[in-house]
């Protein structure tokens, strides 16, 4: 089995981290608990918890990231959903084994010490799908 506890947060690409801030803090009352450049994959990241779960923002530091590519396909919005895991590696092997398409094939190195690795779109009935472990 693969282990989802729960969904960890929803990725939503935008244009401009501050100003989609000033929306989510200002006019939707959360609140950004941390912000982070994960240089490995080209974005920014803010954190706005909401219950169990997060909203992610991100705002791509180079024109040629994912988040920039998603961006000048489709715009902004929700560019993936992240699953928290027990056991990444487990759940990826076991994936694999079942002829899921893995973008990493080993676990990367997320925002806040997370461990994660992305499954492709097109094996995933169209979502870009996250998983990730953390040791809290
Ligand atoms: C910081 C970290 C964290 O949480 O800790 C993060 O989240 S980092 C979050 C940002 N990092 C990532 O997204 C890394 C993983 N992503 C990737 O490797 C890439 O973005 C891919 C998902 C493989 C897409 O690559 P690329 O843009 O080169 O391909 P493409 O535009 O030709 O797209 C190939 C096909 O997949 C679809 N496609 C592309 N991106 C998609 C998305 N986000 N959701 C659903 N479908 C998507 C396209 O429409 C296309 O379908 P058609 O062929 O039918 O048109
Ligand atoms: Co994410």
């Amino acid at each position: 089995m693969i282990g989802i506890k729960k969904i960890d947060h929803i990725g939503i690409a935008v244009k401009d981290l501050a100003k989609a801030i000033e929306f989510y803090e200002g006019l939707l009352g959360l609140k950004v608990t941390g912000t982070e450049v994960v240089e490995e994959q080209k974005v920014k990241v803010a954190f706005l918890p909401t219950g169990d779960s997060e909203v992610e923002l991100l705002e791509s530091t180079t024109p040629d990231g994912p988040i920039a590519r998603f961006i000048e396909k489709n715009g902004e919005g929700i560019q993936h959903i992240a699953f928290r895991v027990e056991n990444l590696e487990q759940a990826l092997e076991e994936l694999k084994a079942k002829g899921v398409r893995l973008i990493d094939e080993k676990p990367r190195r997320g925002a806040g010490g997370a461990r994660i690795a992305f499954l492709h779109p097109k094996s995933t009935f169209g979502t870009l799908v996250e998983l990730c472990e953390r040791d809290n």
